[in-house]
């Protein structure tokens, strides 16, 4: 993989069926560097990384990998070229920014498929390569809410000044160079209302991009996403776009997963994706994660099969998330997956 004349139409089903009917998506990136030391209190958030420590992103990428990851998420989502120039950086250097948030993760990809390359001997002297898991690399798109890190991806109000066209401009160039970068999917990730999916949808067809993209909205009620719009406004547009091959929720607490996977699958017949955050809720103001009241520790793991059986096949994990809980989704996952591991010749 890691081309870019897939078919939208058939990547996600072939990886799917590759990946014996349910894929593991990684858990929370940024929240994880900082676990590792990163300071990441600035507009940048986990981008400030790329420029600062490219080496501590593959690292958390490649201890997803080895927790069980299939599709391992980009350290684009607060990259932004506006947000790059406010630094000083030029157009060339912020999209060679953009470029090495995809490059990290292919390497990252890489170093795990030639550590995990293992052939088994038997008495005969037939040989056996344990199969290498499929992985993908997925670009991140956060909002434009992300970008202006005042927590606006949780409330999805950008005011009336901004406008389809506004969100359109501001998107477009950074949803380019990533489509160009190697990456195998856009994940558009914590789209808090409908205008701005309408942007994303709008673009991938206008700008015939050329690969497949994912939609995942969060929700901070289980019914609507954060904006107050309907969860199947917006997934409806996801629907009706052909490059979405996929569409789901992230950052939002386990808790309201269930109803909102339903609600997606009333309107499309798309995979459905979920990556919810450990279930605390982030402070703008303070800039931390706290607990929100009156909800005890959710144990994430335990709602895995649940979420299958409402018809998520992709599974991961976003804020707060751990290599661990991967691990845990991993094991759940592989309890119900059907794939064939070996090679044999
Ligand atoms: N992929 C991003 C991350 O894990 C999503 C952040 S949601 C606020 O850092
Ligand atoms: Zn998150």
């Amino acid at each position: 993989m890691g081309h870019n004349a897939v078919q939208p139409s058939t990547l996600m089903s072939d990886f799917l069926r590759q990946c014996g009917g349910y894929a593991v998506i990684d858990g929370g990136l940024a929240t994880e560097l900082e676990r590792h030391g990163a300071d990441l209190n600035d507009p940048l958030w986990s981008a400030k990384c790329l420029i600062s420590s490219p080496h501590l992103i593959r690292k958390v990428h490649l201890d997803y990998l080895e927790a069980g990851a299939n599709i391992i998420i980009s350290a684009s989502y607060q990259a932004t070229l506006q947000g790059f120039e406010a630094k000083g950086l030029s157009k060339e250097e912020g999209e060679a920014l953009l470029r090495r948030s995809v490059e990290i993760a292919c390497e990252a990809r890489e170093m795990y498929h030639n550590i995990g390359c293992k052939v088994s001997w038997d008495a005969t002297g037939n040989g056996e390569i344990l199969k290498q898991r499929p992985v993908l690399v997925a670009a991140s798109v956060g909002s434009y809410g992300a970008y202006l890190a005042d927590g606006s991806e949780y409330s999805g109000i950008y005011g009336d000044a901004v406008t389809l066209e506004a969100l359109k401009d501001f998107h477009r160039r950074r949803v380019q160079v990533l489509a160009e970068s190697g990456a195998d999917i856009i994940a558009f990730e914590t789209i808090p209302n409908k205008l701005e999916a309408k942007a994303f949808a709008e673009i991938l067809d206008e700008e015939d991009i050329k690969i497949p993209a994912w939609f995942s909205f969060n929700s901070k009620d289980g019914v609507n996403v954060v904006s107050g719009d309907s969860i199947s406004e917006c997934a409806s547009i996801a629907d009706s776009c052909k490059q979405v091959v996929a569409v789901g929720i992230n950052c939002t607490p386990p808790r309201f997963i269930h109803g909102l996977i339903q609600a997606i699958g009333k309107v499309t017949t798309k995979p459905v994706l979920i990556y919810p955050n450990s279930g605390e809720t982030y402070d703008a103001e303070r800039k931390q994660w706290v607990q929100s009241a009156g909800v005890g520790d959710e144990d994430f793991v335990s709602y895995v099969g649940k979420w299958c059986e409402d018809g998520a096949c992709l599974i991961g994990g976003c804020c707060r998330t751990s290599p661990n809980t991967i691990r845990a989704i991993t094991k759940a996952l592989s309890s119900r997956s059907s794939s064939a591991t070996t090679i044999q010749f």
